[in-house]
């Protein structure tokens, strides 16, 4: 069977700062309405594989495709048409409503001094709807809770109408029924056709959430594919340097310790 073009690819990736690598033999494909989730220790790398992939970083070598064209020829307009970070979290210390965060997705797109108008406006309102939020446009991002905040950065990203979603520990600072939520969210956006790349510290969220999985940890990748299969106690405690149980309940969930 013929596989489709990914909207990411990544193919012996080398990446880390200053020209000294990090890893290298980073593969990695996405296709859309596929999540992927980076799962690895603190300082492992993650962050600076998202700032790769999004072009802030420059590859120490290996190839990052966004489509069928290399990232290294694509413009910051262009990038932005096809991937959209969602940060972990939103500090602003102006009173912006949920609204203005979104329009700055929806107007990423615009040249440097053009405002957004009434098509930017439907764009805003379609991606708060979509994420169950439009009652709260006209709401201060100061009086929401971290979970809706969260919601508001990822209806932002896709204002932006970028096919990839690339997300840092989405769920990091929030409450178990704000991740809850989240993640529901995620599922949804994937089930209509976004593709997404988050990274977790929770192997019990990466396995409910993620189709495939890439775990990386400072020796390089210990495993990457289906997370089904990936997520095993044996590589769970290779990634992490510790002992490491995995039982499945009677819903199916995978679970560790
Ligand atoms: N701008 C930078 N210049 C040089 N080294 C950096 C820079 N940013 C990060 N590093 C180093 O790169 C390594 C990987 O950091 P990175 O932030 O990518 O890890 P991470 O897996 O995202 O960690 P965490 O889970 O704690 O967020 C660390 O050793 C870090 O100190």
């Amino acid at each position: 069977m013929e596989r489709m073009t990914p909207l990411l690819s990544a193919s012996d990736l080398a990446i880390g700062h200053g020209g000294k690598a990090l890893f290298q033999g980073i593969d990695l494909r996405l296709e859309p309405g596929r999540v992927l989730c980076l799962l690895g220790p603190n300082g492992a790398g993650k962050t600076t594989l998202f700032r790769t992939l999004l072009g802030l970083i420059p590859p120490i070598s290996g190839r990052i495709m966004l489509g069928d064209d290399p990232l290294s020829r694509l413009s910051r307009v262009q990038i932005a048409t096809r991937l959209a970070h969602v940060p972990q979290s939103l500090t602003t210390p102006f009173a912006f409503t949920a609204l203005d965060i979104v329009l700055m997705g929806a107007a990423a797109l615009l040249g440097p001094f053009s405002r957004p108008g009434p098509v930017e406006h439907q764009q805003a309102m379609i991606a708060l709807s979509r994420l169950g939020i439009a009652d709260l446009a006209q709401t201060e991002i100061t009086r929401l809770s971290g979970g809706q905040r969260q919601l508001v950065l990822i209806a932002r990203a896709l204002a932006q109408e970028a096919g990839v979603l690339i997300m840092d520990e989405p769920t990091a600072s929030l409450d178990f029924a704000n991740r809850v939520q989240v993640a529901n969210a995620i599922r949804q956006l994937a089930v209509a056709g976004t593709a997404i790349i988050l990274s977790s510290h929770d192997p019990d969220q990466a396995a409910a959430l993620a189709d495939d999985a890439l775990l990386l940890n400072r020796s390089g990748v210990i495993a990457s594919g289906s997370a089904q299969e990936i997520l095993t106690a044996e590589n769970l405690s290779r990634l992490y340097g510790i002992p490491v149980r995995r039982e499945r309940s009677t819903d199916g969930r995978l679970h560790f310790s």
